[in-house]
């Protein structure tokens, strides 16, 4: 039976029912190690799994397989004991039956894969390292058990492309010992062949020569690595949040490992082509990508120094207005751990450093070589499609799209050809990005031809229309918990003025698009869906659903539009059955902060008010934001509970930028060699929104930042004071004030490992938790993904498309709770008990039984479904007719 590429090397444990002792815990480190279960006729007493788990984690191994004695599968929580230490196993461990074990039986290699998968293998899933991971076999016919709640399923494995095991491994996972590792084999490596080329008789040949050289710096350019990774990694480590692994520093981490990866591939061509006939031929394309590697391993080290330099303490005397002290964003005191951000360095002074290295390199041939394969693939066409734009552009920019596009083709072509020079060219526009440049590139995915795309390749729904909100008049909404108190809502607010100029004139609409898979009661237009079938009997209609979404698309605040995010979007439409109004804010720089916030707000009270004209009860509503509508989602929230408004019932946050001022942060630096979202298209969105802001307030948030109870105004003028943190609150959500971030929905954040915002969302999931919000606010950490990911599933990389998946259930889950009138209030009433305060109007009555308040997060399939709660009585659907008299679609 042929076995397919290694990637780690699996070994049985000795003795191989690991009931005792083992003798061989050396072999085993770093491996997967197998055991059997003890066989039926065994005398004396039988050891459980978790014992033999623990012994050979204990020894060092990376994830374990355990083989029944049986064809059955069996699930390993089932032998957990009393003194079972579950902080001992951060491996994956799987449970396979006894034919898949003798496929193993001959120690021989093969290649894993991890996957995500809802429960753990045991009972204290904080305990487990990399929680969420079940381990998966891939061979020709092997077969792995998946473990799933009280059942195990088989898991059918097919051929797959070659996978590496980093890409899709979880965060932390033995990544600094693989790295220790992989510097140690390689120097073994190029050590070896610098002294084949050195005492070879050809030596003097100028190939041979070459070969030397570049060995010899690799050597060099390896010398002191591992030091630093090391101090990277102790940080990295103390900057996790409890269960999920993940921030900048583990990504600063991932994408070394992944350059010593490559290296170590090259090397190894050169090892075995070195001796063929041939050799002289091939050198120049074998030294190549080898030279290029040991460049981009440069580059990494200057980004991991700079990082360390930045991170050292002593950095806070050499200037810069605000000093950090003590570090008092702190996630717990006794922990002492400070905050990711760097707010004690000078922007510029970071900028300058940064700005010295040449980074065409990256941009050149190996570029996106940290991602996963089909995410390479299409992040270089994306680059190749920035370059030629942007030769274009600069030739055409006043033409025809027409003409711009056809030069960007031939362009196109010329760098293909030459992926040096795109390279250059890259580098050198990421350097001086400009907005109106930008914009138009990212405005690509508006073009007619990508909303057919939409069209074709996300769901088929019914329902995807524009729809225009009249904003002239605004709306009355009631107080939450007061009877007869309204708070009057405009989709501009009257302070606007101060931060977008005097002479700005706001728009009196807000734009938005409605997506539902169905076309249900109240969606319809006379009659006609948005495809314009005639819906003569529009009782046959499906009832409203009790669910509604509203979205706020990504795109640095500067472009996109809820249309060309409509793929993903019909998808969740389809999956969750729940009509979804993405909201078309207007964009800076034209529109600059706060006009966004003030328009999504606007929007989101407009569907409470006019649900029924969406096809919704709004019993229960949640917001989804990716990217800066991820900033959106969230100051709704937190908008909504400042003037005292009900607040969704969930939020959902997809690689959010949580902290809008321009401080440095581990994964931030990174950014520095981002394909999509470059340090310098960062810096340029944030000025395009938030500008004028800043450079008012803009002073006040690292203060805030430091510590969330600083004395704001100058004059101690408590009015002004909350009057700035009024505002702080809503451009940078993670700085918002303790009580509002205490009675913020229930959320979920779904950050990707290589995104420059990764750092926002752990810092921001390690306040909430810093406030005792657990139970429901939930974080992933996506391994190997970049920023805008959604948007990227249909190339058809898993890891997107799993992250996809998940944060489906998420929103499903947040709906459901919503429902169930479950959500942050138990946590809500918990503190105001302690805090002696009256208790709140007790909730509306729930339709359906609340889950256990002991974990919101409960599995879907236990919570109601939409179906089953049409939530529409003679009343309802009365009222809704009502309200759809007064409909402002235009
Ligand atoms: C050390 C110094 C530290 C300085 C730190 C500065 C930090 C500043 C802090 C906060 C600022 C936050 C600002 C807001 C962040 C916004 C995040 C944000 O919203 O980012 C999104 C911006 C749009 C985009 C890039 C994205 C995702 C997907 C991208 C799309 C993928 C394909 C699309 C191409 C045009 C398709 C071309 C096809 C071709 C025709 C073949 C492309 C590239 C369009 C753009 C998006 C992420």
């Amino acid at each position: 039976m042929s076995l397919r590429v290694c990637s780690l090397q699996m070994i049985w444990a000795d003795p191989e029912t690991a009931d005792h002792r083992l003798e061989n815990t050396e072999q085993l480190e770093g491996k997967i190690a197998l055991a059997r279960r003890d066989p039926l006729e065994k005398e004396g007493p039988r050891t459980g799994f978790v014992d033999k788990v623990c012994r050979m984690v204990q020894a060092g191994a990376s994830a374990v397989i355990l083989v029944n004695n049986t064809d059955e599968l069996i699930a390993p929580w089932k032998w957990k004991n009393d003194n079972f230490d579950a902080e001992l196993i951060k491996v994956p461990v799987v449970c396979v039956r006894e034919s898949a074990g003798q496929y193993f039986s001959s120690g021989n290699f093969c290649k894993i894969r991890f996957q995500h998968a809802s429960p753990p293998f045991f009972e204290n899933p904080a305990s487990i390292f990399g929680a969420e991971t079940i381990l998966e076999l891939l061979g020709n016919d092997a077969e792995a058990s998946r473990v799933s709640g009280e059942e195990t399923m088989d898991w059918v494995i097919e051929n797959e492309d070659e996978l590496l095991i980093e890409d899709l491994m979880p965060l932390g996972f033995n990544l600094s010992s693989s790295l220790q590792k992989d510097i140690r084999e390689l120097k073994e490596e190029m050590e070896e062949n610098l002294r084949f080329f050195n005492s070879s008789p050809e030596q003097t040949l100028k190939h041979y020569k070459r070969c030397c050289h570049c060995f010899m710096d690799a050597l060099i350019s390896l010398q002191h690595i591992d030091k630093t990774i090391m101090q990277i990694a102790d940080l990295a480590a103390m900057h996790d949040v409890a269960d999920s692994m993940g921030n900048g520093f583990w990504a600063q981490l991932r994408v070394v490992s992944c350059c010593l990866k490559k290296l170590r591939k090259k090397t190894a061509a050169i090892t075995s082509e070195r001796e063929s006939v041939f050799f002289g031929t091939r050198i120049k394309s074998l030294l190549y990508p080898l030279e290029s590697y040991l460049k981009i391993l440069e580059i990494l080290k200057e980004l991991l120094q700079l990082t360390l330099s930045f991170n050292n303490p002593d950095a806070e005397t050499q200037g810069g207005e605000l000093v950090a002290t003590t570090g008092s964003l702190r996630t717990s005191s006794s922990e002492g751990r400070t905050s990711l951000f760097f707010t004690h360095i000078p922007l510029e002074s970071a900028i300058e450093k940064l700005s010295d290295i040449d980074l065409s390199v990256l941009y050149g041939d190996m570029h996106g070589y940290q991602y996963p394969s089909r995410l390479k693939h299409f992040l270089r066409m994306v680059l190749l499609a920035a370059a030629s734009y942007s030769r274009s552009y600069e030739k055409h920019h006043s033409d025809h799209l027409l003409t711009q596009l056809a030069s960007a083709y031939y362009h196109g072509v010329g760098f293909l050809m030459k992926p040096v020079k795109k390279g250059r060219r890259i580098a050198q526009q990421y350097g001086s990005a400009d907005v109106k440049f930008v914009k138009s590139f990212w405005n690509l995915t508006e073009l007619p031809v990508a909303k057919r795309f939409a069209a074709v390749v996300g769901a088929n729904v019914e329902v995807s229309r524009e729809i225009v909100i009249d904003g002239s008049r605004p709306i009355s909404m009631r107080r939450a918990g007061a009877e007869d108190v309204f708070v009057s809502i405009a989709p501009t607010e009257e302070e606007c003025r101060l931060f977008c100029g005097e002479g700005y004139v706001a728009p009196l609409r807000v734009k938005a698009r409605l997506i539902s898979f169905r076309c249900l009661q109240g969606q319809e237009v006379e009659g006609r869906s948005a495809l314009g079938i005639s819906w003569g009997n529009t009782k046959q209609l499906k009832p409203p659903s009790p669910f509604l979404i509203l979205h706020f698309h990504g795109g640095g605040f500067i472009a996109q539009s809820s249309a060309s995010h409509e793929v993903y979007l019909r998808d969740w439409a389809k999956a969750l059955e729940a009509p979804i109004l993405s909201v078309d804010y207007d964009l800076a720089p034209e529109h600059p902060f706060p006009v966004a916030v003030c328009q999504a707000f606007f929007a989101y009270c407009w569907a409470l008010a006019h649900a029924s004209t969406l096809g919704s009860t709004a019993k229960s509503v949640i917001c989804v934001g990716d990217s800066a509508g991820g900033n959106l989602a969230a100051t709704v929230a937190i908008r909504a509970l400042q003037l005292g408004i009900k607040p969704p019932a969930g939020v959902v946050m997809l690689y959010p930028a949580l902290y809008l001022h321009l401080t440095p942060s581990p994964s931030r630096i990174l950014a520095m060699m981002d394909p999509l979202l470059p340090l310098g298209n960062l810096q340029l969105c944030m000025d395009a929104y938030a500008n004028r802001f800043a450079s008012i307030y803009g002073k006040f948030s690292a203060m805030l930042h430091l510590d969330p109870s600083s004395r704001l105004s100058e004059a101690d003028d408590p009015k002004e004071d909350a009057k700035i943190r009024k505002w702080l609150a809503i451009l940078s959500p993670l700085i918002a004030p303790d009580e509002i971030l205490r009675d913020f929905p229930s959320c979920a954040v779904m950050a990707s490992e290589l995104d420059p915002l990764l750092d926002d969302s752990i810092m921001f999931i390690r306040r909430m938790r810093n406030l005792g919000r657990v139970k429901d606010v939930k974080l992933k950490v996506a391994p190997c993904l970049p920023h805008g990911w959604l948007n990227m599933y249909f190339v058809g990389d898993k890891g997107s498309l799993s992250s996809s998946k998940e944060a489906i259930s998420w929103m499903k889950q947040l709906l459901s709770n919503g429902l169930a009138g479950q959500h942050h209030e138990v946590e809500v009433e918990e503190r105001r008990q302690q805090e002696g305060s009256p208790p709140p109007p007790p909730p509306p009555p729930a339709s359906s039984p609340p889950a256990e308040a002991a974990d919101l997060w409960v599995p879907v399939e236990d919570l109601p479904t939409p179906n089953k709660q049409p939530g529409e009585t003679a009343e309802e659907r009365k009222n809704m007719e009502e309200e759809r008299s007064i409909s402002q679609f235009h």
